[in-house]
């Protein structure tokens, strides 16, 4: 049953709990038994008395930055999915959260529209969010439940927390342990369903990368009881050793063999679960691209489709060779249809040109700067450059600058000795400039790395040598370094937190990827993405009203927040058939983008305005475009919002 939605003062909204754990069955009656479960543990268990709402706790630095330590890898990989969701909830004043299994938060990402009310109920890295300290709450009920759920407004055991509705989901491990919890919250009135579908799939998706990152040197069995749907979130993933032990199997296998835990499956051998000989499934796993094959399981006799994949330490088999691309290699090699390049774009003028320019500085070692809002695709430009140039047999290495603790930046990059301070590895580390030695090193987020570092990586640039921490011996390396923010780094000079030397040093060419708004390829790049996310080769039909909305969104977000919509809307259509209805209505009420604009059309904007002109249409999109409002919000008159929305070409929904 679904929570009655109740408004109380504080001690109302106490006196209602504590009713409720009395035993008045009227009020428990409009609570969910989830909620009325959680009361009554935060009460009995945990002695937590609903008037006096303890003070938030918040783990020391030097534990919560061994948590974030010990959490690296399901971080790293939590980052990408929780920067995706943000982006798809972009302008609604949510916060993306995730904790460890003891209920501290690891990770946050706040909408700047929520940045008040996360400082007064205590979001912030470090703080616990279990049930023991904050009393009934998403995060830490779920630690509990095990199962995605929705703590709404007053189901919220302090009154303090009542303002929230939030939304939180498991992150298993391997092994069916809960690994992490991830987390939507925000103001809003109504549970979004919507908002519980985005973050399921990006709990799940967490999930799986993290079960094939664990299990890299197993080979896994992917199936699922319909072929279309392997290679999908919903697919089931079983873990086996060459000699056919089961390690591990994630929530959908589970699932799909009626099972309760992984642990019924552990041990068991997979050639007695499935009809088919062990020496067929590893011959099948090393045969490159093979199709579904379809396989019964022994007991139920079930039919089931799967795939089976190598581990990713064991060479595949001789591979025909890539064809190279000439050493200078023109634009129409570029983007033929074999070129990395060729997914890029789809005539986009100046994606075209941009691609001219690489043409011309290609294996020419000259350090490439990108520029670019964030989602518009800098990394996977970054990829494509490197898998065109003659060092795409050598490994390309990527480091957000900005996602990683500033003490952690030093010794990611130049690597350490064994046991060159506190906390190092036995086995010291080779660090990412090293490891990319020969190939490409992809520096994001340039603009974040703190400026005693800045020296540091000029030094490398220059004398082409590296030391590691608590090294003394230069180890020569040789790198293509590309680079890549959204923030305007001239200011940051300005400001004297980047270093002017090692900006000329390290933007020999400079490119600025478009947003996807100003994009003229716009509806192909749609087509495309809904039909990679469709993750089908049935063609996709499209209602052209709701084609049309899409090309006109103005997708504050880019490419990564089109490709997100797009999931959820190819996962929710029918028949694969997309209607207009299936599109979320923050987009089917925001504004068109206005084109070609005054605004794209000018070269006297500088970064700060793409900044001021980013902000006004998020700040307006947030509202449902309500310029009243933002103008009161940014306190401007009406008469200035209207002016700078001329300015920058924006103008309102139709
Ligand atoms: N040409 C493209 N076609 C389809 N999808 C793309 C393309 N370029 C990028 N994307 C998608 O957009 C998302 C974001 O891409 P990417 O990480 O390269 O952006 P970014 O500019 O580096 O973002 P950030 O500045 O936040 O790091 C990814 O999910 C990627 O799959």
């Amino acid at each position: 049953m679904a929570n009655a939605i109740l408004e109380f003062g504080a001690n109302e909204h106490a006196a209602f709990v504590r009713s409720a754990l009395a035993g008045d069955e009227r009020i428990r009656a409009s609570m969910d038994d989830v909620t009325i479960a959680s009361w009554q543990r935060c009460h009995v268990r945990y002695g937590l008395d609903p008037d006096k709402a303890p003070e938030p706790v918040v783990v020391a630095r030097g534990d919560l930055l061994e948590r974030q330590e010990r959490s690296r890898r399901l971080l790293e990989i939590a980052r990408h999915e929780m920067t995706n969701l943000y982006q798809q909830l972009a302008g609604s004043g949510h916060a993306i959260m995730l904790t460890d299994s003891d209920g501290i938060l690891l990770n946050y990402i706040g909408d700047p529209l929520f940045t008040d009310t996360a400082a007064r109920v205590g979001f912030q890295t470090g703080a616990v969010w279990n049930e023991a300290v904050q009393g009934t709450n998403a995060m830490g009920t779920c630690l509990v439940e095990q199962k995605p759920l929705v703590i709404h407004k007053s189901a919220h055991y302090f009154k303090r927390n009542a303002l929230l509705t939030c939304a939180a989901a498991p992150i298993l491990d391997p092994h069916g342990n809960v690994l992490a919890i991830l987390d939507a919250s925000s103001e809003a009135q109504l549970a979004q369903q919507h908002t519980m579908v985005l973050l399921n799939m990006s709990a799940q998706m967490i999930e799986n990368r993290v079960f094939f990152c664990a299990l890299k040197d197993a080979y896994v069995f992917r199936c699922h009881s319909r072929a279309e749907f392997i290679g999908t979130l919903g697919e089931g993933l079983i873990a086996f050793t060459p000699d056919g032990l089961i390690l591990a199997a994630n929530r959908s296998a589970i699932f799909q063999m009626a099972l309760e835990t992984p642990q019924q499956l552990v041990g068991q051998r997979i050639d007695e679960l499935f009809t088919i000989a062990l020496p067929m499934l590893l011959k099948r796993a090393h045969s490159q691209g093979h199709p579904a094959f379809p396989i019964h399981e022994t007991q139920s006799e079930r039919r089931f489709f799967a795939k089976v994949q190598p581990p990713e330490n064991v060479s595949p088999p001789a591979r025909a060779p890539m064809p190279r691309p000439a050493a200078n290699p023109t634009v129409a090699a570029c983007t033929d249809r074999y070129s990395p390049f060729a997914a890029l774009h789809f005539g986009d003028p100046k994606m075209r040109r941009n691609l001219e320019i690489i043409e011309k500085v290609l294996d020419r070692d000259i350090p490439c700067m990108l520029f670019g809002e964030t989602g518009v695709g800098k990394d996977v430009f970054a990829r494509a450059m490197h898998q065109a140039s003659a060092r795409r047999d050598k490994p390309f290495v990527a480091l957000n600058c900005a996602s990683l603790p500033e003490s952690l930046i030093e010794s990611e990059l130049f690597g350490y000795k064994a046991g060159a301070f506190t906390g190092a590895s036995r086995e010291g580390s080779r660090g990412k400039i090293v490891q990319a030695d020969g190939g490409t090193l992809f520096l994001d987020e340039i603009g974040d790395m703190p400026i005693h570092l800045q020296a540091r990586l000029l030094r490398v640039l220059e004398d082409r040598t590296v030391v590691p921490l608590g090294g003394d011996k230069a180890i020569p390396v040789s790198i293509q370094l590309i680079s890549a923010t959204h923030r305007d780094v001239r200011a940051l000079i300005a400001e004297g937190k980047f270093r002017e030397d090692l900006y000329y040093r390290i933007h020999g060419i400079s490119l600025v990827i478009p947003p996807l708004r100003e994009r003229a390829d716009r509806r192909e790049l749609i087509l495309k993405v809904a039909q990679e996310e469709a993750r089908s080769d049935v063609p996709l039909e499209w209602a052209p009203a709701a084609l049309d909305r899409l090309v006109n969104y103005t997708w504050p977000g880019n490419l990564r927040q089109l490709r997100n919509v797009l999931r959820a809307v190819t996962a929710l259509c029918e028949d694969n058939r997309i209607s207009l209805r299936d599109i979320p209505e923050e987009l089917r009420y925001a504004a068109r983008v206005q084109e070609p604009s005054e605004f794209a059309a000018s070269a006297t904007f500088n970064v700060l305005d793409f900044a001021e002109r980013d902000a006004l249409l998020r700040a307006l999109e947030g509202t449902h475009w309500n310029v009243s409002l933002v103008a009161k919000n940014l306190r401007l008159s009406r008469n200035t919002l209207y002016r700078r929305m001329k300015r920058y070409g924006i103008s309102p929904a139709r």
